[in-house]
C-alpha cells in the first residue's frame, strides 16, 4: 500500500548539513499498524512528515496505492492528501472552535453540504466516544478528549491512512492506553492503515503489527513485532525491548534461584505468541504428578499474542518430571532445563 524507496532528507543549516532521513526504504501493507520507534533525533518526525509531504524529501520516492506522491503537482497532492489523515502530539486543534466545528473543518474545506457535514460529524463524535461534548471548546477537555477530537478530525474525509506523530506522548499512561485502544478499534472497524512514530516501546507492544527501529536517519532493524521482541538484534532494539520487558535474568539472578531451590528441576519457559499454549502450566499440573513453583518471570501481550519468559521449579518423581518436560516440549513453549546464566 505504501512503498518508500531510498528516501532522504537533508537539512542545510548555516554551518552544517544534517541528514535527518538517510536512504530509507520500507513497505507498509494495507490494514497494518506500522510503528517506527527511535530515540530523540533519530529522524522519526521528519520521516512521517514526508509521508504526506508536510516536508519535501531531498530524494527518493513515496508511492501510496500506486500513486507517486513525490512527483505529484501541488493540485493533485491536495486531493491525494484527503486520503491521509494525521494526528499530532499536541493535538493542533483550533482553540476558538467547538469540538463539532473542529471536526467539521476538513469537511468545510472539501466543500461538503451542511446536512451531510452535520451527519458525518455526529457519526465521528460517536465513533471516538465524545457523545454530548460537541459544543465544548478544546480548553474544556482533558488531554485524552482533545486527542479524540484530533482523531475524529483526521478521519473526517474517510482517509485510507492515518499518520500518528507521537500521538500519546503528552498523555498519562491510562489515557495513553485508552487512545491506543481507540486506534486499534478504528484500525479493525475501518480497515485503516496506521503509521505511527513513538519513542515508547509500550505503544509498539500494545498495538503494532510491524515495527521498524530508526537510528541516525536509518532503519536499523525491522519486522513482525513478536519476532523483534523475541530476537532483538541491534543494541538499540534491545534497549527498547528492555523498556517493557525488563531483563528477567538480570533482575533476579539465576544463581540465586538455583541456590534457593535445590529440589527437583528448574526450568526456563519461553512463551512465543501462541495463545493456545498459555495454559501450559495448568495443563502440566492436571496431567502429571508434579508440584510446580512459579519463581520469576514476565509475560506480556502484543497484537500478535503473548511473549515472555518464566522460571518454574518442578518437584516430584524424576520420571514424572521428565514426562512433564516432554509434554511441554511438544507445545510451542520453548523449555530449557536447569538454565545457566
Ligand atoms: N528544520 C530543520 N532544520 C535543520 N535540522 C533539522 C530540522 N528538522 C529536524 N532537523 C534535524 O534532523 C534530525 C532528526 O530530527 P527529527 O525531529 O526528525 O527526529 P525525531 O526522531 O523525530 O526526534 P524528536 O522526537 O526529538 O523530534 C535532528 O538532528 C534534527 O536536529
Amino acid at each position: 500500500m505504501i512503498s518508500i524507496k531510498d528516501l532522504s532528507k537533508v537539512f542545510q543549516t548555516k554551518d552544517q548539513e544534517v541528514r535527518a532521513v538517510d536512504d530509507l526504504s520500507l513497505e507498509i501493507k494495507k490494514g497494518e499498524i506500522f510503528g517506527v520507534i527511535g530515540y530523540s533525533g533519530a529522524g522519526k518526525s521528519t520521516f512521517i512528515r514526508m509521508l504526506n509531504r508536510l516536508e519535501d524529501p531531498s530524494s527518493g520516492q513515496i508511492t501510496m496505492d500506486d500513486q507517486d506522491l513525490t512527483s505529484m503537482s501541488k493540485k493533485k497532492l491536495r486531493v491525494a492528501r484527503q486520503d491521509i489523515g494525521m494526528i499530532f502530539q499536541h493535538f493542533n486543534l483550533l482553540w476558538s472552535r467547538t469540538v463539532f466545528d473542529n471536526i467539521a473543518f476538513p469537511l468545510e474545506i472539501a466543500g461538503i453540504s451542511k446536512e451531510e457535514k452535520t451527519q458525518r460529524v455526529n457519526e465521528l463524535i460517536e465513533l471516538v466516544g465524545l457523545s454530548g461534548r460537541g459544543n465544548s471548546y478544546p480548553s474544556q477537555l482533558s488531554g485524552g478528549q482533545k486527542q479524540r477530537v484530533g482523531i475524529a478530525r483526521a478521519l473526517a474525509n474517510n482517509p485510507k491512512v492515518l499518520l500518528c506523530d507521537e500521538a500519546t506522548s503528552a498523555l498519562d499512561p491510562e489515557t495513553t492506553d485508552s487512545i491506543l485502544d481507540l486506534l486499534v478499534d478504528i484500525n479493525e472497524k475501518l480497515g485503516l492503515t496506521i503509521v505511527l512514530i513513538t519513542h515508547e516501546m509500550h505503544v509498539i507492544r500494545k498495538i503494532c503489527h510491524q515495527v521498524a527501529v530508526m537510528e541516525a536517519g536509518k532503519i536499523v532493524e525491522q519486522g513482525d513485532v513478536l519476532d523483534v521482541f523475541l530476537r532483538p538484534k541491534q543494541k538499540v532494539t534491545k534497549r527498547f525491548v528492555d523498556q517493557v520487558m525488563g531483563d528477567p535474568e538480570q533482575e533476579n539472578s539465576l544463581e540465586l534461584i538455583n541456590e534457593q531451590y535445590q529440589k527437583g528441576r528448574i526450568l526456563r519457559l519461553h512463551f512465543v505468541g501462541d495463545s493456545a499454549n498459555q495454559a501450559v502450566i495448568s495443563d502440566v499440573s492436571r496431567k502429571f504428578e508434579v508440584d510446580i513453583n512459579i519463581l520469576h518471570g514476565k509475560i506480556t501481550q502484543t497484537q500478535k499474542g503473548a511473549y515472555g519468559t518464566m522460571f518454574v521449579q518442578f518437584v516430584g518423581e524424576k520420571d514424572e518430571i521428565d514426562r512433564a518436560i516432554e509434554f511441554i516440549e511438544s507445545t510451542s513453549v520453548e523449555v530449557e532445563v536447569n538454565p545457566s546464566v
